[in-house]
């Protein structure tokens, strides 16, 4: 969804080579077939060392890699031409990608010396933001997925797979679950099956058209039969099949394979047995992504102290799903504090993991036949600490940690395997030699020594000639063109013997060659020539053995990536003073709770206890900047760090397990959704009020505040009210509306807490504590004061705020009044499933409200009801 996607100009066999097609010359023919073959693609077409592609796609190469446009004449027409280099094409090829395109590679796929005539051409890969295996195009400690939804009725299935690892999910829900679902996942690229009707996302994914019948359940199930021997026993709904059948289908398509040997592991997991944290959530609570442009201020980068690629992509992995079993949990935090109390074995599984490649992206390369020599001895100098790590962890006790060592299969094998066959330090070329040890194949090393024997006879020959013919500047040498040859000087050239050829005059002497120098030379090149093809036959064979271990070595990888996650995790809870959480309480109860990520960047942060029976919601008033949001995250961070089975940043932490965490924080503007604010925060209140639970936590930051305070009050006192009768979940909500502390005195579970600040001369100092009860103050005009507004417009709010606060108490009846009324609205609106603007006194009002009302909100499409929205807004205006 792109919005700088390709012309079709780009795609496809260009017209104006169509209308010659008979007339082209036989490279261009190729290339319009390679185009028409892959008319979803951007053809980069391989000319020698050069990627060319021609007509509508090189000016977007042209423009896009910013290179030569140049041009390509011949009898049948002069065609635009743009090519990048095969050598750095990485760079040009994400420029590509970044831009939106998806690109096909046409390689030669024959030897140019072997071939007669053209050479023969075929797409070898299709590169798009989800298919890319590339080392050079992916970050790496990050997982690239490509994904597929599709859809039965009112279940949707959902799979993803990281084609760089063989890692394959598959889930599936209803709408909103599943929509969750693939925010937190966040796909590069997605296929998406007949009818899914996907709303706009907050991510940015790549959407490809696929051929919609690899959704039919029939193709899906054969699909995935190459894969596992039930699918049907895989997903448990026919959406997920779908699904999963149609992304497997479209991911060979993409790596133009049969089947992709490396998803060997194809997982189905239920959104519901993972802590459940939407787009907002993870967004608002700063997982992943900071809303602030300072580094290192995300939970992830305070968390990231991984030694290796495999852990830092499972830290992710286990912070975007963290667990609801609290035995699992629990498992996690033993194996943790087994760590945290052992700095010694820490530092040892450091060092370790710290010399660790990136397995699960080498098995995929093996598996696919694109590594080279290099890549299995990354292999194998990863295999080796095997042992070690094993070792280290032999008195380990916790359960986790002991499966990890269970799981660190040493592959005495394919070490061994490989630490035979290749060098140890191999060229990156696979095809010229120099790759397989000696001593691992007695053909090779047979070949091999004749080679040796004859470049030794050859070294000694100039010796034994100048001795022979008694000419001391006699030199032997060898060039590319000529070979072998013996160069006598002219002065001496009536000493040179009778069987000397000669081969080559240069300006002060002359070139010979022997019959027998000639024997040797050709004896040393088949030999040399054997070597290499043999090398190369000897090579692919042992990387198919490896390959074929695929699995175990997968499971190595899990391994290690667990280990290094539970290792990082006990660092960083020694190294900030983090206690372990206990579960089983019903309240949330936590000590001395910080902000991991704020009390980074604080030099002195202050800590704050939180303590929340279940279903209760404490309001939280004071003035700005007092620490009322850092305070309602920090109670979900440490949330959400213990249920990854994280030490937290407390003293203490007593606690329930969450179900869901809902946020509605911070008043950004949906620009790019094309919501208003207040449209926004009214359906993120929306989804909350519908969908949180008793087990739920919910976060409310200043929610009503984007409309005007009468109705902003009432909605928050509706909200208020309705969560805490019909929903029961625990709630932290911060507010400005003072009046709201009141319904504290009215309910039962409902409770005040504020944060104070000091104020003498007009100057406000914020001690960032909270307290029981209602904040007396609010401070906005000091802190704008603080802001550097001007001093007449702060002198004059003072006065304002001062006059208002009488002017307040006679208003207090009428505000109540209205109050009532605007929250019956309100509930009727969310009853109706829909929201309903402010009571109606013009005429524009009421047209607008019935237009409202007709509306079938369940055949209308997101943009339609966008677009009615804003017609109607604009009426209102
Ligand atoms: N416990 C704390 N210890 C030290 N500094 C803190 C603490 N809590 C917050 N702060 C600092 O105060 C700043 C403002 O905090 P925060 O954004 O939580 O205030 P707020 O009350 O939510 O403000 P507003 O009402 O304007 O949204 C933070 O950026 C942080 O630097």
């Amino acid at each position: 969804m792109n919005a700088d996607a390709p012309s079709t100009a780009v795609y496809g066999a260009p017209e104006e080579m169509l209308a010659v097609r008979e007339d082209l010359t036989p490279m261009l023919s190729q290339y319009a077939d390679c185009c028409e073959s892959h008319d979803d693609a951007l053809v980069l077409f391989q000319v020698g060392d050069f990627y060319e592609a021609f007509c509508g796609a090189a000016e977007t190469v042209a423009r896009t890699c910013e290179v030569t446009l140049t041009k390509r004449e011949d009898s049948t027409g002069t065609w635009p031409m743009a090519g990048i280099p095969i050598d750095n094409a990485a760079g040009y090829i994400e420029r590509l990608l970044d831009a939106g395109y998806r690109v096909a590679l046409a390689e030669q796929v024959e030897d140019t010396s072997e071939a007669s005539g053209l050479v023969d051409r075929a797409v070898t890969q299709l590169i798009t933001p989800g298919t890319v295996v590339d080392e050079e195009l992916l970050e790496a400690g990050r997982a690239t997925y490509l994904g597929a939804v599709a859809r039965d009725g009112d279940t949707y299935g959902l799979a993803v797979v990281d084609v760089s690892t063989g890692e394959c999910l598959v889930t599936g829900a209803d709408r909103a679950l599943a929509l969750e679902e693939l925010e937190r996942l966040a796909p590069a690229e997605l296929v998406v099956g007949p009818d899914c009707d996907l709303p706009i996302l907050s991510f940015d994914p790549m959407v490809t058209p696929f051929d919609a019948s690899a959704f039919d359940l029939d193709s899906a199930r054969e699909t995935l039969s190459s894969y596992t021997t039930q699918p049907d026993a895989i997903v448990e709904s026919e959406a997920e099949l779908s699904a999963a059948g149609a992304l497997l289908a479209y991911a060979e398509y993409a790596h133009g394979e049969e089947k992709l040997e490396y998803v060997s592991r194809l997982t189905r997991f239920d959104p519901r047995e993972f802590l459940q944290l939407d787009a907002t959530a993870l967004r608002s609570l700063e997982l992943f992504e900071s809303r602030s442009v300072r580094a290192g201020s995300t939970l992830l980068d305070v968390l990231d102290e991984t030694a290796c690629a495999l852990g830092r992509r499972r830290l992710e992995a286990w912070l975007r799903r963290p667990l609801v079993e609290r035995e699992d949990i629990e498992r996690r935090l033993d194996a943790v504090a087994e760590l945290t109390d052992d700095a010694l074995l820490r530092d040892d599984l450091n060092q370790h993991l710290s010399a660790v490649y990136d397995l699960e992206r080498l098995v995929t390369r093996i598996s696919r036949e694109r590594a080279n020599a290099r890549d299995l001895r990354s292999l194998k100098a990863t295999l080796d600490r095997v042992p070690e790590l094993t070792d280290a962890l032999a008195d380990a006790e916790s359960d986790l940690l002991r499966s990890v060592r269970a799981d660190l299969d040493e592959l005495e094998d394919v070490r061994e395997l490989v630490g035979d066959a290749i060098v140890g330090d191999p060229p990156q070329e696979i095809t010229e030699g120099g790759v397989i040890a000696d001593g691992f194949d007695s053909e090779l090393d047979s070949v091999r020594s004749t080679a040796t024997d004859g470049k030794e006879w050859v070294s000694n020959l100039e010796a034994h000639e100048q001795e022979r013919t008694g000419i001391d500047s006699l030199e032997v040498g060898y060039n590319q063109v000529h070979g072998y040859y013996i160069e006598v000087t002219n002065p001496n050239l009536d000493r040179v013997p009778e069987e000397y050829v000669r081969r080559q005059t240069l300006k002060n002497s002359e070139r010979f060659y022997t019959p027998e120098l000639k024997e040797r030379e050709d004896e040393i090149l088949r030999a040399s020539d054997r070597a290499d093809a043999l090398e190369y036959d000897l090579f692919c064979e042992v990387r198919r053995d490896v390959a074929a271990e695929s699995e175990r070595i997968q499971g190595v990888a899990g391994a290690l990536a667990v280990l290094d996650v539970l290792r990082t995790l006990a660092d960083v809870a020694v190294a900030n003073d983090y206690a372990r959480p206990e579960f089983g309480s019903e309240n949330i109860d936590i000590d001395a709770g910080r902000h991991p990520v704020v009390e980074r960047a604080q030099s002195e942060f202050v800590p704050n206890p939180a303590s929340l029976p279940r279903g209760s919601i404490a309001l939280i008033t004071g003035p700005n900047m007092s620490g009322k949001s850092t305070y309602m995250r920090q109670v979900a961070l440490v949330v959400v760090l213990a249920q990854v089975g994280s030490f937290v940043p407390a003293r203490s932490a007593r606690l329930p397990v969450i179900d869901r965490i809902f946020t509605r924080i911070g008043a950004s503007d949906d620009i790019a959704g094309g919501q208003s604010t207040f449209m926004r925060e009214m359906s993120e209140l929306t989804e909350i009020l519908h969908n949180a639970t008793e087990d739920s936590l919910v976060l409310l930051d200043e929610v009503g505040r984007g409309t005007s305070t009468t109705d902003g009050l009432a909605i928050a006192r509706a909200a208020t009210e309705f969560l805490h009768d019909d929903v029961g979940a625990t709630t932290l909500f911060a507010t400005h509306y003072h009046d709201l502390t009141e319904i504290a005195g009215e309910y039962e579970g409902v409770f005040n807490l504020h944060f104070t600040a000091t104020q003498t001369e007009g100057e406000v100092t914020f001690l960032h504590s909270v307290a029981d009860g209602p904040s007396s103050s609010s401070y906005g005009v000091e802190v704008a004061q603080l802001a550097g507004v001007p001093h007449s417009v702060v002198d004059r709010a003072r006065t304002l705020v001062s006059d208002g606060a009488t002017e307040n108490d006679s208003r207090t009846d009428e505000r109540e009044t209205a109050t009532r009324e605007t929250l019956d609205a309100y509930i009727d609106g969310l009853e109706n499933g829909h929201e309903e603007s402010e009571d109606s006194t013009t005429a524009d009002q009421q047209v607008v409200a019935d237009e409202l009302l007709a509306a079938d909100l369940a055949s209308t499409t997101p943009l339609e009801a966008l677009n009615l929205l804003s017609e109607l807004q604009n009426r209102l205006k």
